[in-house]
Formats: C-alpha cells, sequence, structure tokens
C-alpha cells in the first residue's frame, strides 16, 4: 500500500466511525422516543374510556358519544403506527450498523462546480440538520449509477428529467461488524474480486441480498417501472430469483406510499424455496411480500369440492408411471388441458350453458327437497336469455333466498319443529324468554304469551337449520359444477363442442375422458385439471379476484402454461407482474413444444418488456461448461469463477454406488462444503437412498411436505431443488435409464446447475446420452 492510499484508507476508516457513533446516537434517540410513545399507548390503552363521554340518551348524545369514541380510537391508532414506524427505523439502523454502507461513487454533474460523494447503504441517513445524505438508499435514482456505469461518462433518470455528468470515481467497501474490512476502486464491472469473493462462499440454508454487487443487466430488471409485463429469461444461476427480491424491496421504497409488502404477491415453486427466501427483504430492512405455491392458491379458491392432486404427484407419475395402461393418454390429457384449444373448448361450453344444460342441486333438509334442481333451471332459463350466466345467476340467488325465507316460515310449524323444541336446552328457553322480555314482547295483559314464545322457539330451531343453506346458496353451492365439467367429457357434448370450434382433440379423447370422469368420480382433480376447473367455475360464478395485489411475481415461469396464465390474470386483474423462469429448465409435460408464461406472444407487445440474462453466477465455470452442453441449444455464459472439473464415475451396481456416495460425502465434508445435495430423479429412488445411508449423521430426506432444510447432507428429487443451490451435488444415478428420453434433458440440466462449487455425477450401467455428447476434456471419468 503506498503513502497516498494509506492516507485514503484513514480517511475513511475515520468517517466510518463517525458515521457508525452518529448512527448509534440516533437508535439511542429514536429508542427513548419509543419508549415514551409505547407509554402513551399503554396509557390510552388504559384510560380509553376514561376520557370518553358515554351517553346515549338521545340522537344528538349518541352522536356525540360516538364521536368522542372515535376520536379516541384515532388518537391510538396514531401512537400505534408511530410505534410501528420508529420499530422499523430501529432495525433499519441496527442494520446500517454492522455495514452502514457498500460502495461510493465520486459524480460530478454537468454544471456543478464540485463533485459530490455518494455512499450507498441499504437505507438512507441524513445528518443532523437534516440537509445532507450521509448514505444514499442502493434505490435511490443516484444510486442507479453505481450499478450501470464504470468510471467515466454517466448519467440517471430522476422524475424531473436525466441528469448527465462524469463518475469519477467508483470504490467498493466491505464492512462487516462496523469494521472495514477492505476497499477498492473499481473498474468495468462490480467489484469482479468482489463478487468472485462472494461467490466463492459456502451456501447457506438461506439466501443472501446481492445488493452490494447487483450486476448492470440484473439492474434494468430491478428498475424497470415501465411495462406492465416484465418478462425475464434468465439462465440457471443469473439471479434471477436474487433480482426479484431485490426488486420487490425496490418497488417498496419506489412507491412507498402506494405498496405494502402485502400487496405484493410472489408464486413460488415450492415450500422449501419459500423458506430458502424468507430473510432476504428483512435483511434489506423491508417486510416480507406474500408468498405461496400457485397450486396452495388455486387448490384453496377450489376448495372442499375436491382433493387436487399437487404438481409434484403429476411429476412422479410422469417420471414413474410408463407401466400404467392409461399412461400415454395422461401425457395427452396433461398437454391438451393446459393449451388454449381447451379452453376455447370450455369457453364454447360455457356459451351453451347460457341456452341449455346449466345443472343445479336440488336444496334438501332433512330429506326432503325444498327447491328442486329442476325449479331452479326452469327459473334460470326463464330469465332475459340476453344476459350474461353470472348476472341470471345473481337473480337466481336472489329468488332463492326468496324462497327459502317463504319456506322457512311455513317450516316453522312442521311437526319436526315441534319435536326440535322440545329437545331444546333450559339455555335456549331462558334466551327467548329474555330476549322477548328486552323487546318487551310480553305485556301485563296478553294471554297468548305461549304461542308467541313457541313461536320464538320455532324460529330458532328453523334459523339453526336454514341458515347454512342461506350461507351455500351465497356461495354459489347450488349450482353444480363438478358434473358439468364432468359432462365435458360426455361423448355427444365434446363431439359437438369440438365440430363447433373445430378443434383436434387429442387421439386417446376416449381414455382422457374415462380416467376424468373416473377421479372426478372419487373427487380427486389431477394438477393438470386444477385451473381449468378453476376457470370454469369462475366464469359461470364470477371471478374472486384478487384486487389488493397490484405486483405479482412468478417464479420459475417456465412451469406455467398459457392456460394459467389465463386463469392469473383474471384472478389479478390490473396487476402488473414481473414473470422470471428459464426455458431450458421447463421439466414439466405441459411445456414441451408448447407456450408457457415465458412466450412473449401470449403478452400485448406495447405492455411487455423482455429482458434476457446469459451470465451465470452460481456455479464455477467449471460446472458451467460442463452442463450447458446437455442443452440442445446453450443459452448460459459462466462467471469467471474457478473450480474442479465435475466428476462422471461409472459404476456396477448400486452396492458400489452406496460405497462411493460414503465416501464422497466425507471428502466433501472435510472440504468444508456445509450444504451437500444427493440428488435423485425421483422420490421413490430418494426414499430408497434414504434407507442406505440414514446411519450417517446430518442426513436429511425432503419432500414436498417439508417446509424448511438446514444445512447438511439432503436427499431430495430433482424437481424440488429447483430454484435452490448447495455447495455440492452428488447426482444419485445418471444412467441411460433414467435420463434416456428427451424430456428427461432439461430436468438433468437443472439438477446439475445446483451445484456452486463441485459436481459429482454416478451412473448406474450406461451413462444418459445427454452426458455422453459432452466433449470429455470438460470433465473426469473415475
Ligand atoms: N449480482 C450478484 N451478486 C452476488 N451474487 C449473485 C448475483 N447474482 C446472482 N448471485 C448469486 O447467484 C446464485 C444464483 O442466483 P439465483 O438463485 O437468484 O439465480 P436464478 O436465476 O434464480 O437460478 P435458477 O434459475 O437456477 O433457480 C445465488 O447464490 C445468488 O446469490
Amino acid at each position: 500500500m503506498n503513502k497516498s492510499e494509506s492516507i485514503e484508507l484513514r480517511a475513511e476508516k475515520d468517517r466510518l466511525a463517525e458515521i457508525i457513533s452518529l448512527i448509534e446516537k440516533r437508535f439511542a434517540s429514536v429508542k427513548e422516543s419509543q419508549g415514551g410513545v409505547r407509554q402513551d399507548v399503554t396509557e390510552i390503552r388504559q384510560t380509553f374510556w376514561d376520557d370518553v363521554t358515554v351517553n346515549i340518551d338521545n340522537t344528538e348524545d349518541a352522536v356525540e358519544t360516538l364521536a368522542s369514541i372515535r376520536q379516541q380510537a384515532e388518537l391510538l391508532s396514531e401512537r400505534e403506527r408511530a410505534h410501528g414506524h420508529m420499530n422499523r427505523q430501529l432495525k433499519t439502523l441496527s442494520l446500517l450498523k454492522d455495514s452502514p454502507y457498500f460502495g461510493r461513487v465520486d459524480f460530478h454533474e454537468d454544471g456543478e462546480p464540485t463533485s459530490d460523494i455518494i455512499y450507498l447503504g441499504i437505507s438512507s441517513l441524513m445528518d443532523d440538520a437534516q440537509e445532507n445524505f450521509l448514505i444514499y438508499d442502493w434505490r435511490a435514482p443516484i444510486s442507479s449509477i453505481y450499478y450501470d456505469y464504470s468510471p467515466g461518462p454517466a448519467q440517471y433518470e430522476t422524475p424531473g428529467g436525466v441528469i448527465t455528468g462524469e463518475m469519477e470515481r467508483k470504490r467498493q467497501y466491505i464492512i462487516k461488524s462496523g469494521q472495514l474490512k477492505s476497499m477498492f476502486d473499481t473498474g468495468i464491472t462490480i467489484g469482479d474480486e468482489i463478487l468472485k469473493e462472494v461467490l466463492g462462499q459456502n451456501a447457506d440454508n438461506q439466501m443472501k441480498n446481492i445488493v452490494a454487487t447487483i450486476q448492470k443487466e440484473q439492474n434494468t430488471l430491478i428498475r424497470n417501472d415501465k411495462n406492465r409485463y416484465l418478462v425475464v429469461q434468465g439462465a440457471a444461476g443469473s439471479g434471477k430469483t436474487s433480482a426479484a427480491l431485490q426488486r420487490v424491496a425496490y418497488l417498496l421504497y419506489r412507491h412507498v406510499h402506494e405498496i405494502k409488502a402485502d400487496n405484493i404477491l410472489l408464486f413460488s415453486p415450492n415450500p422449501l424455496f419459500s423458506s430458502y427466501t424468507a430473510t432476504v427483504l428483512p435483511s434489506l430492512g423491508e417486510d416480507n411480500m406474500q408468498q405461496v405455491t400457485f397450486f396452495d392458491y388455486m387448490a384453496k379458491l377450489i376448495g372442499e369440492d375436491y382433493k387436487v392432486s399437487d404438481p409434484f404427484e403429476q411429476m412422479e407419475y410422469v417420471l414413474r408411471g410408463k407401466e400404467d395402461e392409461l399412461y400415454e393418454a395422461r401425457i395427452e390429457a396433461i398437454r391438451f388441458k393446459n393449451s388454449l384449444e381447451y379452453k376455447g373448448l370450455i369457453d364454447r361450453y360455457i356459451q351453451s350453458l347460457s341456452k341449455e344444460g346449466l345443472q343445479f342441486k336440488n336444496i334438501v333438509l332433512r330429506q326432503k327437497t325444498l327447491i328442486s334442481s329442476a325449479e331452479m333451471a326452469n327459473y334460470f332459463y326463464s330469465l332475459d336469455p340476453s344476459l350474461s350466466i353470472q348476472s341470471r345467476l345473481q337473480s337466481v340467488k336472489e329468488w332463492l333466498l326468496k324462497e327459502l325465507y317463504r319456506i322457512e316460515k311455513i317450516e316453522r310449524k312442521a311437526e319436526w319443529v315441534e319435536e326440535e323444541i322440545e329437545l331444546l336446552d333450559t339455555k335456549d328457553y331462558i334466551g327467548t324468554y329474555r330476549s322477548m322480555r328486552k323487546r318487551k314482547s310480553y305485556t301485563e295483559d296478553t294471554f297468548d304469551d305461549f304461542d308467541r314464545e313457541k313461536n320464538e322457539l320455532a324460529k330458532k330451531v328453523t334459523h339453526k337449520y336454514f341458515k347454512p343453506i342461506r350461507i351455500a346458496i351465497k356461495q354459489h353451492r347450488f349450482l353444480h359444477v363438478k358434473k358439468m365439467y364432468k359432462d365435458l367429457f360426455q361423448n355427444n357434448i365434446t363431439d359437438r363442442l369440438r365440430i363447433e370450434g373445430d378443434t383436434t382433440l387429442p387421439k386417446r379423447w376416449e381414455e382422457i375422458g374415462k380416467l376424468t370422469r373416473r377421479e372426478i368420480s372419487q373427487n380427486r382433480l389431477p394438477y393438470e385439471d386444477a385451473a381449468p376447473y378453476l376457470y370454469f367455475k369462475e366464469e359461470l360464478e364470477g371471478t374472486r379476484s384478487n384486487r389488493t395485489i397490484r405486483h405479482l411475481f412468478i417464479d420459475e415461469a417456465q412451469d406455467y402454461s398459457a392456460f394459467h396464465l389465463e386463469v392469473i390474470q383474471r384472478l389479478f386483474p390490473n396487476c402488473r407482474m414481473t414473470i422470471l423462469g428459464d426455458m431450458n429448465q421447463a421439466i414439466y409435460t405441459h411445456s414441451y413444444g408448447a407456450p408457457t408464461l415465458l412466450s412473449p406472444e401470449l403478452y400485448p407487445a406495447d405492455e411487455t418488456e423482455k429482458i434476457i440474462l446469459l451470465k451465470s453466477y452460481r456455479s464455477t465455470r467449471q460446472i458451467i461448461d460442463f452442463s450447458s452442453k446437455i442443452l440442445s441449444q446453450v443459452q448460459i455464459e459462466p462467471f469467471n469463477r474457478n473450480g474442479a472439473l465435475p466428476v462422471l464415475y461409472k459404476q456396477e451396481d448400486e452396492y458400489a454406488s452406496f460405497r462411493l456416495i460414503n465416501q464422497l460425502l466425507e471428502h466433501l465434508q472435510n472440504g468444508g462444503h456445509q450444504t451437500i445435495a444427493i440428488i435423485c430423479k425421483t422420490q421413490n429412488e430418494a426414499d430408497a437412498a434414504y434407507e442406505q445411508l440414514k446411519v450417517k449423521d446430518d442426513v436429511q430426506l425432503m419432500d414436498k411436505s417439508i417446509y424448511r432444510f438446514t444445512k447438511g447432507i439432503l436427499i431430495l428429487p430433482a424437481y424440488l431443488a429447483k430454484g435452490i443451490e448447495f455447495d455440492a451435488v452428488i447426482l444419485f444415478d445418471a444412467s441411460k435409464e433414467k435420463y434416456g428420453h428427451e424430456h428427461e434433458r432439461n430436468l438433468l440440466y437443472t439438477a446439475c446447475t445446483r451445484a456452486m462449487h463441485e459436481l459429482h455425477i454416478l451412473t448406474c450401467g450406461e451413462a444418459s446420452p445427454f452426458l455422453k455428447a459432452i466433449p470429455t476434456d470438460l470433465y473426469e471419468i473415475k
């Protein structure tokens, strides 16, 4: 280090110490103020009613009372809000105290006499006079030059226009526990060195934020605020998920008054992924957005009518069910039921139902039909046919509720009601008596008190029975959606609809019909039917759209079909969407040769921006060079970080494989790797491997029901490893038998690209043809 460098270093250390002491002071002062606010809250809660004058003798007094209660409540909620705000401030300040900033740019704006020195951190910090920024939030407009430019001419956008100037310096810092560990001035990209160091670290069971090293192309994705749809095709490990999470933080900052974390929803690929990503936003001082799998979201809306199978069940069947006589039919069904042709068929079905064929359920009480399905159908089809099905159903609903009220009144006199009255508890009698007294129903000279009391009790009984029916009617449960969806697979109906729409049905339609009817009869809905069924139901009954969600993120978008998009757009109207995925990791049957959520043609061109990320940051150059050759079309570039060549082991039998795995595990653990995945093709294979390896400490078997994982050795099927990464991957058996078909290519690629530092591939028998095609200088054979 030369002398001027050490002066610089000294100056930076001094500045850091000053900033940290300021942060500590501010922390102490917010903490003190918070104490006061907490006391206010407690006091208001304790004395709430003391300060309210309750008087409801006349309307005027009642209004006054209400106003005073409201005033008191507002005061309380203002204080509670202030307390919450201070909590967030304290959280951010303690994050800042640890590492106040990670970067600096010296920027000379055109036309200004001097340069500005901009320090970037996870949140902004002002000086005591609240005049100057000591730290800029990484999401502030000016901070974008740090990510987008190297020293030289630079510009950034502000709401008031574009600011141009010269970036004179770009510097990076590594600050941990308040100590400056290192700093250096960087050139073209954001610190290759720092990035190499970050990427070279061992994997954690929680993802980390990447704000200090966001790359230029990732920054465009994070800050895009123009388009309704942002569609990102990104190679494995290119930082799609990371960028998506930083984008959530960006949106929360940029639209602080309009968007809260609750207004953002992420559809994640599996529950494991949710726990893996859960700490990123809190580490940036933000609340987590909502996160759920698309399957869970749909299953909730479908409700209890069916047990909906999840996508993993479908995946397991596709990978394992080849022996089943209906296998080919199911594969065709999966493809067809995800297509827009199928949606067209359903749309025509709905149109035809507008004229005839809508099915209703009898409304039954104690085995007696109160209103028959035929009466409902008659009523429905007597309504103006130019009205939509939904509005006619609304009229049916209102009519049913009225009818029900009429019938309920008649039923009060029925024998069964009298019998039920006899069985009522004493407390019911007392309750009725009291409420009648309250309503002054008894007078001194009445003689029919007994009749009136009986009537009241009858009301009580019928109310108990009719209330659930009323609720069911309000929820449209009088419509027999299940039967109508099943009817779609009746030959006469499909034939008619097929001819009308000139649709080509799959070859094995008969078998598909048989399969679907069988499942539906047993109250099971295969995953491929979930979106179509929901679509059908919502189109008939009216969509239960979610308007609180303002921004939807969809990760692993290659796993969603064009039909899924139709459903999503109806459920989330007016919502902006960030759609991220990788075509090369498309492992679901419906995505072969068919559009997926990543297909740009599904979106209006003028509302859509497409971004392609090629550079992969997760794995070493050697792992990427190797894995990319599994693909038929290479769409991935490695970040320049070196490691060992992947190793291929040819094994005679499973016994030899397990012996080798034990040796490898020891070697990898001794090498300091903390997360090691043994990736299998299916859950069955994973279960069997676990049986052999469970004697070892630290071995965990993962399945779709597991929501979090800890460091150690994990055994799991490839589809559950999606979106997650490990220090080292042992691929359990990449033989031709397991990965021999074209549709297994992407699964093999997905499994290999989970490895950060080491990749070991075992094959029992002949190796997969996709591995054989890889040039032998890209791996070692043992
Ligand atoms: N700019 C960056 N700085 C530091 N680390 C990064 C950066 N971009 C990506 N990474 C790291 O690369 C790894 C892969 O990132 P991420 O999981 O977001 O990729 P992905 O595109 O979603 O991958 P996949 O499609 O394979 O699931 C993570 O460890 C992430 O922290």
